[in-house]
């Protein structure tokens, strides 16, 4: 069987930064679908038996053949994936609830070295304060619809008190971010903890699971580049 060439060198990347490029072919009338897949196997094989190794990194084949003449071209599946170290030009708008500010503060000083240590610029940040997280979605889908953000993070922290609250407050909050990136189409990160109690949020707001802040503001890079860079 002869195989297609294609560009291989993004497949040396790491994950999140590969982007792999589409593969045509033709051979002899039939179609094959060729699936591309970066993850970390030792030899590049072939559904037809084939198979041989690369420098350490490898890429796998599914093909599979369609006996029908008028498809000429193999397709290839495309990969489309933000890049986190495309952030040039890109802006975020961070809307932070006041509610357990202790918390929240923390959250936001991780969000905001992330977007630092992945070269977002200060200048395309505007951090927007709202006195809780059940105030956060309306707020996120008017910095959306503004068309002024590539994403918007959203970060609170809700912790369970004596009485149902809770849910009501975490629950709106879930559903209003949602809404803001549907209604809006700018992706809207889901930065808010929802806790028992203030060991859980003090633990992951730079504690000993880390600062969801951080990681969120990570997210909302992808995102940003995923719609700026692949999807527009
Ligand atoms: N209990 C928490 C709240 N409650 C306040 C609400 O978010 C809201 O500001 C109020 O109901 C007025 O609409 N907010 C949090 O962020 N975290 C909580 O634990
Ligand atoms: C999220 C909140 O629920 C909390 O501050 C409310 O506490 P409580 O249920 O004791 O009124």
């Amino acid at each position: 069987m002869k195989m297609a060439s294609f560009a291989s060198t993004e497949c040396f990347l790491p994950l999140y930064q590969s982007r792999l490029a589409p593969t045509h072919y033709q051979q002899n009338g039939t179609s094959a679908i060729l699936h591309l897949n970066c993850k970390s196997k030792k030899s590049l094989s072939f559904s037809s038996s084939s198979s041989f190794s690369t420098q350490g990194t490898s890429l796998c084949y599914a093909v599979e053949r369609k006996e029908r003449s008028s498809f000429a071209q193999m397709d290839a599946v495309r990969h489309l994936m933000g890049s986190v170290t495309k952030t040039q030009g890109l802006r975020f708008a961070v809307v932070v609830a006041r509610f357990n500010e202790i918390i929240t503060k923390q959250l936001l000083e991780g969000a905001l070295s992330t977007f630092k240590n992945y070269s977002v610029s200060e200048e395309n940040i505007d951090v927007v304060w709202v006195p809780g997280s059940f105030e956060i979605g309306v707020v996120a889908e008017r910095l959306g619809k503004s068309q002024k953000y590539h994403a918007i993070l959203c970060i609170g922290a809700v912790i369970r008190g004596d009485t149902s609250h809770y849910d009501a407050v975490a629950n709106s909050a879930a559903s209003g971010v949602l809404s803001a990136g549907l209604n809006s189409g700018v992706p809207c990160i889901f930065g808010v903890l929802t806790c028992e109690d203030m060991e859980q949020a003090l633990n992951r707001a730079g504690g000993k699971s880390g600062n969801k802040g951080s990681e969120t503001a990570l997210t909302a890079i992808e995102m940003a580049s995923l719609f700026e860079h692949h999807l527009k």
